[in-house]
């Protein structure tokens, strides 16, 4: 009798886990992390490192809240192609596990829990742009531009470069230079983030039609697209040390060592634009180096690593006197 008890209870249990596996995952919850990481950047470049902990935390959930609804939106919207397309057949939607109805009420109380966290513990801006991620993301890339257009993951990664705005704002409760370049990164380090990946699967999206640039213009074309935008990226995050002074030198050098190997790997894309191991380096290297840029902007504004590169500042001209002309 017993074990029959026992056996009920642990089933229910690996039901529920099941559950809330299946909810999980219609979050999207890698991306979300480093969606999070420039959120923190954000928030550490607006405070000069020394964020309060409880709004560090509210503005970390509620970013997460926010973009958990509007992934979860995308995958209801998309559940037709996604049911189709091998890489997301499995999704919890297309593959029975949640009900869209349950999907819809799910990513409605994120939405809500997200802006009511935002509003309440830091401020009406911040809770306001973490809302418009969400519109962004749904209504222009989703469904006016994803089906539509080529050039939709250009507009469209606007939305995926609005949480280090939220972090920032989060702070100051404005937003300034700083943080519209930190947008202008992520704007400009999407398109070959995402179309190398588009190289890889290509043949999925023209099986359900949807218009990414591979599908249309070709390797060669969108790898020289690729190409451009990582020219575009690169001057653009030392914009941080100069002239907006924000950063320092260690992230300027890390930027800059991050930024050689992104533009050695769009290079060699471009060299071999049919070489889908090339696209699929690149496209995992994109992941890491957004990554490291936001880890870089962080540990730069640590007390210390002012204190280190004001020092490296002040002697450095003595320490290159005492080297003797060259
Ligand atoms: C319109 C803009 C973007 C598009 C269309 C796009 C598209 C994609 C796609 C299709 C994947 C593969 C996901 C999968 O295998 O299920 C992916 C992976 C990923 N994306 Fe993006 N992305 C965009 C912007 C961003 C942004 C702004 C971030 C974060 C700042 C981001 C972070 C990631 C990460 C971390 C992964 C790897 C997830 C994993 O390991 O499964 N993406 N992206
Ligand atoms: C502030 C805030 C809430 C911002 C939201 C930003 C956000 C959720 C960006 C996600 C970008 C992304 C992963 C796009 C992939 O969509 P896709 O439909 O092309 O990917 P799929 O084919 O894998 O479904």
């Amino acid at each position: 009798m017993q074990d029959i008890i026992g056996t009920g209870v642990r089933r229910h249990h690996d039901n529920l886990l099941q559950v809330f596996r299946s909810y999980y995952q219609l979050t999207k919850p890698r991306i979300i992390l480093l969606l999070l990481m420039t959120t923190i950047a954000g928030m550490v470049l607006a405070s000069h490192g020394r964020v309060d902990p409880v709004l560090a935390l509210a503005t970390v959930a509620g970013g997460a809240m926010a973009a958990a609804s509007a992934n979860t939106i995308n995958c209801l919207y998309d559940c037709d192609i996604d049911y189709i397309m091998e890489r997301t057949r499995s999704r919890p939607i297309p593959s029975g596990r949640v009900q869209p109805r349950d999907a819809a009420l799910f990513a409605a109380s994120l939405a809500i829990a997200s802006f009511t966290l935002l509003a309440t513990f830091a401020n009406l801006l911040a809770a306001l742009l973490a809302m418009s991620g969400i519109v962004f993301y749904v209504l222009i890339y989703t469904h006016f531009l994803k089906r539509h257009s080529t050039q939709n993951i250009v507009v469209g990664g606007a939305a995926g470069a609005i949480p280090p705005l939220v972090g920032w704002a989060a702070v100051t409760g404005d937003l300034g230079w700083a943080p519209w370049v930190v947008f202008a990164i992520i704007f400009f380090w999407t398109p070959p983030h995402f179309w190398a990946l588009a190289m890889m699967i290509r043949d999925d999206y023209a099986a359900v039609g949807v218009p990414m640039l591979p599908v249309i213009e070709g390797d060669e074309d969108t790898a020289r697209q690729i190409w451009l935008y990582t020219l575009l990226l690169l001057p653009l995050t030392l914009l941080l040390v100069y002239p907006l002074h924000v950063s320092g030198a260690i992230y300027g050098a890390t930027a800059i060592a991050l930024g050689a190997i992104f533009a050695r790997k769009a290079w060699q894309l471009l060299a071999d634009p049919h070489d889908r191991e090339k696209a699929r380096s690149l496209f995992k290297y994109s992941i890491s180096y957004l990554m490291l840029l936001c880890v870089a902007i962080a540990l730069d504004c640590l007390p210390l690593s002012q204190h280190v590169t004001s020092t490296i500042a002040e002697n450095l001209p003595q320490w290159l006197g005492a080297i003797g002309p060259m």
